[in-house]
């Protein structure tokens, strides 16, 4: 398209000093593949994609906006700076991607973001831009997962909007950082959920998730009061559009369980202080010969203070796994929790001691334990709720016609947020404690996108579940699996992580019938030459992603150490979970696996 080529030229001659867009020449095609970076869609010939990080480019991207069709650009890590006028992306109205980080923009942020419907990827960070973030049009962009503002100069305040009162709610942005601007005043409850790195650097920002607290609170008491008041609709709401179907499903097993619990008991509460602040204890005695039971209700529980309340919700059943079946509870109130019941016999005294520890762990990639109901033939766990399904379901759930791909800057969040709450558990309780049963199906997706690990510590009380023979088998580690005296350790659960890599990687299930494990089947291909044979392993919903393989091949390299056969060979997971953060903020790219390597050490140095 002579547009397309006149703009191509345009911007290469006024914009690469180096030369590095040598193979762009006015005689031949932009879409005849020789030009480097830019890609086109194949029907219209129009110019759709241009991948030019790291090429020394100094100048204006002016030329650029002519390039009406463009969806994806990525010109990080250059030296490109604004023009007079802000940088406007309107003329990209398909955009779908925009990656300008590290470069030297300035000005205030970029105008007619409100018209990028289709934006996923807005990538502004460690640049000089400068002014309001324009929050109220971001949050309504309906596709937005991504937005990297880190490293500016950005000022005001992150409470002017409120998600919940506008058409969209902010739900789909998934990764967020506003990190080292001049942000000022209190963070807002729908931001709260992201880690303090995605605030640190903003002197005067305070309050959750930053440790921080605003001396100031009424500022914001008015929002929160509304924020309350409209979340309590929506709670009815959604009380209502699920009662319809939830009654159908009325109890199943649940109910059915929790009405024979319900003849047995004669109930007492009493107040219990413990190390984790308060709990309620609803202690109740069952008629039988040496049977007890009892509800043990968490801080932080909300609708749930003893069984006869789940007696009384609404459940539907999500699952059944290994240990037992999980169901989705709407309780009273309206709030919703997940319950699992897990059948088999264990002693109280361990169960009380054991979901003491698991019930105070608080992290923002733990899925939170809030209650527990245990007789002397099951055990009832409740769960805060996830909405958004688990890895294994993202990964591998409609693989036919229709999927949408996922993303590999999405999976590499989900690995990086696991990695960190599996990091925060093996610091836990001077370092004893480990999760034992680490499965993409025990990583589910938060309201906000954020990755968290559950069932934390089934293994320990009930070991017989999770030792038969299952498909589940793929993730334990090959001296778990292969010593008589079976003993688990925080490395066995580094191999499970490094198992769950491999299917991030490859899209592959563990171990479909008849095949050979997953971990094998990777090994087998990669083990005459690694940087050769890296590709073929890799998820073909992944190979669209050009220039993303170096990060790809670090992720290799990094869950073939977890898979190591020697546990002392594989990273601690705070290694591990350092290593893809490099990965991810650094691109990968620059850094190489190898350097990443090189920086870090192991509690042992790997095998050859
Ligand atoms: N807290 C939760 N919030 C939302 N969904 C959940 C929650 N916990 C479990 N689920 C879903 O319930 C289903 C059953 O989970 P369950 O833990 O019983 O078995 P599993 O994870 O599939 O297998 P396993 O027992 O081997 O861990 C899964 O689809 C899981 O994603």
């Amino acid at each position: 398209n002579p547009e397309d080529l006149a703009a191509l030229l345009a911007f290469k001659a006024s914009s690469d000093p180096s030369n590095s867009l040598f193979s762009w020449v006015n005689s031949s095609d932009p879409c005849s593949a020789t030009w480097l970076g830019v890609s086109c869609d194949p029907t219209t010939h129009r110019v759709t994609g241009l991948f030019l990080q790291d090429l020394n480019l100094a100048g204006t991207t002016q030329p650029l906006s002519q390039l009406a069709h463009l969806r994806h650009l990525s010109l990080n890590r250059n030296l490109l700076y604004s023009s007079s006028l802000p940088l406007n992306l309107s003329s990209w109205p398909q955009l779908k991607h925009l990656y300008l980080s590290h470069n030297h923009f300035d000005g205030a942020f970029p105008t007619g973001i409100s018209q990028l419907h289709r934006l996923r990827r807005l990538d502004l960070s460690h640049n000089s831009f400068s002014g309001e973030i324009p929050l109220t049009y971001l949050i309504r962009l309906p596709r937005l997962l991504t937005l990297r503002l880190e490293s500016n100069s950005f000022t005001g305040d992150l409470n002017s909007v409120n998600p919940s009162s506008s058409s969209n709610s902010s739900s789909s942005i998934s990764d967020f950082n506003v990190s080292n601007n001049n942000l000022t005043g209190e963070i807002p409850r729908w931001l709260s959920q992201f880690p303090a790195s995605s605030f640190a650097g903003n002197k005067h920002l305070c309050g959750k998730p930053l440790p921080n607290e605003c001396s100031n609170l009424t500022v914001d008491s008015g929002s929160r009061i509304a924020d309350k008041k409209t979340r309590g609709k929506k709670d009815l709401l959604v009380l209502v559009y699920i009662g319809a179907d939830a009654v159908a499903a009325l109890g199943i097993i649940v109910v059915v369980t929790c009405c024979e619990i319900k003849k047995r008991n004669r109930s007492g509460t009493h107040m219990v202080v413990n190390g984790f602040g308060s709990r309620r204890t609803n202690g109740t005695r069952g008629r039988g010969k040496g049977e007890e039971e009892e509800m043990v209700v968490f801080e932080g529980c909300k609708g749930v203070d003893e069984v006869g309340d789940l007696l009384k919700a609404s459940a539907e059943l999500l699952g059944n796994g290994c240990m037992g079946s999980t169901y989705k509870v709407v309780m009273d109130g309206g709030d919703v929790v997940a319950a699992k019941m897990v059948r088999g016999r264990t002693k109280k005294k361990e169960v009380d001691g054991w979901l003491g520890l698991i019930g105070g762990l608080r992290h923002s990639n733990i899925v939170s334990l809030r209650a527990y109901h245990h007789s002397n033939h099951e055990l009832l766990l409740v769960y805060d709720f996830l909405p958004n399904g688990s890895l294994h379901s993202l990964l591998h759930g409609n693989r036919g016609p229709g999927r949408t791909p996922l993303e590999w800057s999405t999976r590499l969040k989900v690995a990086s947020d696991s990695a960190q709450g599996l990091a925060f558990l093996h610091a836990y309780d001077k370092a004893n404690i480990f999760h034992g049963h680490l499965t993409s199906s025990n990583i589910l997706v938060d309201h906000l996108g954020a990755a968290c690990i559950t069932d934390i510590g089934l293994r320990q009380l009930f070991p017989a579940a999770t030792t038969s023979s299952s498909p589940d088998d793929a993730y334990e580690a090959p001296e778990f699996l292969l010593t008589q005296r079976k003993h688990f350790t925080q490395k066995c659960d580094v191999y499970s992580f490094g198992v769950i890599l491999l299917e991030i990687l490859t899209g592959k299930m563990t171990a479909e019938e008849g095949e050979v494990s997953l971990v094998k089947w990777v090994v087998q291909r990669v083990a005459r030459d690694l940087e050769e044979c890296a590709r073929q392993v890799f998820d073909f919903e992944l190979l669209v992603h050009k220039g993303m393989e170096v990060e790809m091949m670090a992720v290799l390299q990094l869950a073939l150490l977890c898979v190591a056969q020697l546990p002392k060979d594989r990273p601690k997971m705070s290694v591990v979970h350092r290593m893809i953060e490099d990965i991810r903020m650094r691109g990968g790219r620059e850094v190489g696996a190898k350097s990443i390597f090189n920086d870090l050490s192991f509690d042992s140095s790997p095998s050859p």
